[in-house]
């Protein structure tokens, strides 16, 4: 925890510098006051020395003034150190997430990285303003209060000293009870956002499986959870403080009675005991402020680990180094014996020994029943997971030794689920090429039969598509994906079972549209309706992670019986003899 503080806070040694010395100005001053205040007592108030308490009273002004600067110093110091370190852990985190692959991902959760980037590193910010702000004042305050208490009075400083160990152990034990709560807080904190992001993508099944109730219980039940760990921390921090409190006034009840004595007795002056109750004051207030931050530590400590885990995970997928840029041709791509399991499932892989090749102004199709690997065999080309076995080679390269962007720049990808991210159309279509012209997007839109329903809206391509595309039809939302993989003139297009939400006749129109843009490129298709593929140049049947066919539509029906029984279950007997 403290190692990745440090590495942040190192960052801005001028800030830190600044926050030094404000601090120790600041203390020097605090207990400055007090001396300033016993002299004019015992000088000049007792001697009735007017001139005297004047002049101390000037001098105790400007020193008030001075201190108030040093703390706005400490205050702006401590603003900019914490703001700026939440800032860089909140960007460092999300750029490592973002060279994560699918399978870290899986490994910490969606909902978890969420809080660690969100709440994990807003507890560090907490931590660190506390730690800055009076986390040096404090111990200086403490240690050179204490200096002043003995030197004072010894004898008077002996009741402080007592009290001190009774402190210690209560602050220790503070922090043992608050480590575990702290770690089910997060744990719990992780849950509940997991559960609401589950939610609130899924409120439309929800409520058309009248689910609300049940979803409501399984909230509250994290939610609950949640809460009583936090009770718990509180309650803890209820009886800390009433507790210290309670510590401190048996001390001043003690040394003010004491101090009266001897004030009695001629021993000593009544400033100087003002001036002892002020330093003690400061020794144990500053010892609580301290043990406050102490306080602070184990939830952030909690927050630090999980922060340190996530930046700490070495994604399995990474680009080589010197990994290949250029190819001498573009779009060959030949899968030799490929086999693939899942991380954690190496008994049980989902592609066994495929081996085909596709060449450029070639369409490959795969079909196949649910579950049989297509879409997970397509996604190893652009690496977003590895080959458990064999090797996939794109242009006469083994697709892990390219630069990944550069192998991912000669795709086009086009996923089963049409993804959008919040924006313009535009802006959607120009993560496919980024420098896109108005013309090159209008081409692309209308390639993609899109661009009836776009013109139609009445901004058109400057219309926003909500988070997650939420106001477009599925159908919509395909063409657009469609529209943004075709934009960027792949070498090879993938299209994962992009074709389903549209209508037949659209379907249709599309392929055809799509004819001219790829005749030089290789083309990937999943589907699972028949009447999509049935002119590719190769299709390819699978069957529980297997290759049952190969061939064109005619020769498949004679040839491979899975396929013959997938083509009789959507064409008419014409259609099939045609
Ligand atoms: N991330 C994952 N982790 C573990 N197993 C997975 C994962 N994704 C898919 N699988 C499993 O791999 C197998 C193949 O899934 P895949 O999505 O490739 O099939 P598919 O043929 O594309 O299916 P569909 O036509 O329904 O989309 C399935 O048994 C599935 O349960």
């Amino acid at each position: 925890m403290l190692k990745l503080m440090w590495r942040y806070t190192m960052r801005y040694k001028g800030f830190v510098l600044m926050n030094l010395i404000c601090a120790m100005g600041f203390v020097l001053i605090e207990l400055g006051l007090p001396t300033l205040l016993a002299q004019m007592i015992d000088e000049g108030a007792k001697n009735n020395d007017v001139a005297y308490v004047e002049k101390m009273g000037w001098y105790m002004l400007l020193v008030v003034l001075v201190g108030i600067l040093l703390n706005i110093g400490l205050g702006i110091s401590t603003a900019r150190i914490t703001s700026n370190i939440t800032a860089d852990i909140r960007d460092d985190l999300f750029a490592k997430t973002q060279t994560y692959s699918h399978i870290e991902y899986e490994q910490i959760g969606m909902a978890s990285l969420i809080t660690r980037v969100t709440n994990d590193a807003y507890q560090i910010m907490l931590f660190l303003q506390n730690i800055l702000r009076m986390g040096l004042v404090t111990p200086l305050m403490f240690g050179m209060s204490l200096f002043m208490v003995f030197r004072t009075s010894a004898y008077l400083g002996m009741f402080v000293l007592a009290a001190l160990p009774i402190l210690l152990i209560g602050v220790i034990a503070i922090a043992k009870i608050s480590d575990p709560l702290s770690k089910t807080q997060q744990t719990n904190l992780d849950k509940m956002n997991s559960i609401l992001r589950e939610n609130l993508s899924g409120l439309r099944v929800i409520r058309a499986f009248v689910k609300e109730d049940f979803e409501e219980k399984r909230f509250a039940t994290v939610n609950d959870a949640y809460a009583t760990s936090s009770k718990k921390l509180f309650w803890l921090m209820a009886f800390a403080q009433p507790g210290f409190f309670f510590l401190f006034n048996i001390v001043m009840i003690v040394i003010i009675w004491t101090g009266s004595i001897q004030i009695n007795q001629g021993s000593l002056e009544v400033g100087t005991l003002i001036a002892f109750i002020e330093y003690i004051f400061h020794a144990l207030f500053s010892f609580m402020l301290f043990a406050t931050v102490f306080m602070l530590y184990p939830r952030a400590a909690v927050s630090a680990g999980r922060i340190e885990e996530a930046l700490a995970i070495e994604s399995e997928i990474v680009s080589p180094k010197n990994g290949i840029t250029q190819t001498k041709t573009a779009g060959v791509l030949s899968y030799q014996n490929v086999t693939f399991a899942y991380p954690g499932q190496s008994e049980t892989p989902v592609i066994r020994t495929i081996s085909f090749t596709a060449n450029p102004g070639e369409t490959v199709a795969f079909i196949g029943s649910t579950g049989s690997g297509k879409s997970t065999l397509v996604q190893l080309i652009p690496r977003f997971f590895d080959v458990s076995a064999g090797s996939i080679e794109l242009d006469g390269h083994d697709v892990r030794a390219y630069d990944l962007p550069a192998l991912r720049n000669k795709i086009g990808y086009v996923p089963q689920k049409a993804v959008l991210f919040s924006g313009t159309i535009a802006e959607n279509l120009r993560y496919g090429k980024e420098d896109a012209t108005e013309e090159e997007i209008l081409a692309a839109l209308t390639l993609a039969q899109a661009m009836e329903f776009v013109s139609a809206l009445p901004e058109g391509i400057d219309t926003q598509i909500s988070e997650g595309g939420s106001n477009l039809s599925g159908g919509q939302k395909q063409r657009l994906a469609i529209a943004r993989a075709i934009i960027r003139h792949p070498e090879v297009y993938i299209f994962d079972d992009s074709f389903s939400a549209l209508d037949y006749q659209t379907d249709a129109k599309l392929r055809a549209a799509l004819y001219d843009v790829t005749r030089q490129a290789t083309v990937l298709i999943v589907a699972q309706r028949v009447g999509t593929i049935r002119h590719a140049d190769k299709i390819i049947v699978l069957n529980e992670g297997q290759v049952v066919g190969t061939g064109t539509h005619e020769e498949l029906l004679e040839t491979c019986p899975v396929y013959y029984d997938i083509a009789s279950s959507q064409l008419t007997e014409e259609e099939l003899k045609k």
